[in-house]
């Protein structure tokens, strides 16, 4: 092309000048980016066009919904998160920053959102009772117009949507264990009720939509999780137990520990709702781990799985309505979705023990299918952890972002 341009010309060599000036500015501004992005994801099947489906996960920077992200980034679809970062982070996701199959979407779903998808899995709410206690009012919005307008855009777009539902909609339960067919008893004006009856209203609607506008739902109640990427400060019993072992603190039971919950791992909870995704069973379905233990038990757990803890435990005054058993019923899981946990409590406790003492890997790590783990004194070798140690900004709970 040069050939033809008079390069003795003062215009020219000017312009020339700017052009080789520009360039050296770009490749600049490149090779910065370039140190921000990691070089290297995790490796990403291809699917052709056929196949690969356009996923949205709104909340997909939280604790769930970025695992879920992960596997679905991993089998080669393309992914659209959408979070307002209430608690959701994006260090959750930054692993995926700049892969041509992921998006990231700084977006509230109380307010419409008109973006293209296959698929919807519809996590957005914090998860937490203490997070969800605090701004009741906020909570409800999500759990409500929120689901509004994730089932709205599945109607316009002729998306399948996963509603993410939770034990919690059976309230302090007077069947156990709690089979899908348990109405529940949920105190309707209690300091928990934005969050139960919002998501028994998000239910109504999943069904409502699917009734009168012919949207395809497929509803999760989701029990008791834990795994990587919970945040310290989450206020959750998993994560607080295993911060005050870590530092020596008293453990702090509510109650008198007599309490039970059923822990599930994180990815086992995932290939529960990409199972239920997938499966022809169009009624709720209950996502969790069957095993129970009272919250004293877990307390003692815990304490036994951190080397050389000298953690009390103390415990307190009820939390009002503190659901007093929870364990779910998966013979649906079991029969239509061939689903069923593989994690236990103490194997899958030691594998998440290592993420929050190791902060600087943490968001970096996927939740390892255990079949796949080697452990070591702290865990699974195969994520080359740091040693023990706590991340200051983590325990003081600097949560910017909530
Ligand atoms: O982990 C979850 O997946 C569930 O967590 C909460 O339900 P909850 O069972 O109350 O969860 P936690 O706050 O972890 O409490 C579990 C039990 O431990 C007790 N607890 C909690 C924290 C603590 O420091 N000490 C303690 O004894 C609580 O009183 C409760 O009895 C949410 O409300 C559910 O939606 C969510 O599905």
């Amino acid at each position: 092309m040069l050939k033809n341009i008079d390069t003795s010309n003062e215009d020219v060599k000017r312009e020339l000048k700017e052009a080789k000036t520009r360039i050296e500015e770009l490749e600049k501004k490149i090779a910065l980016l370039e140190g921000h992005v990691p070089q290297k994801y995790p490796d990403v099947k291809f699917l052709g066009y056929k196949e690969r489906k356009r996923i949205l996960v709104t909340g997909g920077a939280g604790f769930v919904g970025s695992h879920l992200v992960d596997v679905l980034m991993t089998q080669g679809h393309e992914v659209i998160v959408v979070d307002n970062f209430f608690t959701g982070r994006k260090r959750n996701v930054e692993h995926w920053f700049g892969h041509r199959n992921f998006e990231l979407i700084h977006h509230d779903i109380v307010n419409p959102l008109y973006v293209e998808a296959d698929e919807i899995y519809h996590l957005a709410s914090p998860a937490s009772p203490p997070h969800y206690m605090q701004n009741p009012v906020k909570t409800i919005k999500t759990n409500t117009l929120g689901t509004i307008n994730m089932l709205g855009l599945a109607r316009r777009v002729g998306a399948k949507i996963l509603i993410a539902s939770t034990s919690e909609v059976y309230g302090d339960p007077m069947v156990h264990p709690q089979p899908e067919s348990y109405w529940g008893h949920v105190n309707p004006i209690g300091p928990r009720a934005c969050y139960d009856e919002g998501k028994r209203v998000a239910e109504t609607l999943a069904y409502a939509y699917a009734k009168q506008e012919k949207v395809t739902v497929r509803v999760a109640r989701i029990f008791n999780t834990y795994g990587p990427r919970m945040h310290v400060s989450d206020g959750r019993v998993v994560s607080n137990f295993i911060m005050q072992a870590l530092q020596n603190l008293t453990i702090t039971v509510y109650g008198n520990g007599k309490q039970t919950r059923s822990f599930c791992y994180v990815s086992d909870l995932v290939d529960g709702l990409l199972g239920l995704m997938k499966s022809n069973y169009n009624l709720p379905v209950n996502i969790g781990n069957p095993v129970e233990h009272t919250i004293e038990e877990f307390a003692m757990i815990i304490k036994n799985l951190v080397p050389g803890c000298r953690s009390t435990l103390s415990t307190s005054a009820a939390v009002e309505d503190d659901p007093q058993r929870r364990r779910p019923d998966i013979t649906i899981a079991e029969t239509h979705l061939s689903w069923t946990p593989k994690g236990c409590l103490s194997q899958c406790a030691r594998h998440y023990l290592n993420y929050p003492v190791a902060h600087s890997t943490w968001s970096h790590q996927h939740a390892t299918p255990l079949g796949q783990c080697r452990w070591t004194p702290w865990g699974v070798a195969t994520h080359s952890l740091g040693s023990p140690g706590i991340d200051e900004d983590e325990v003081n709970g600097s949560i910017e972002d909530k």
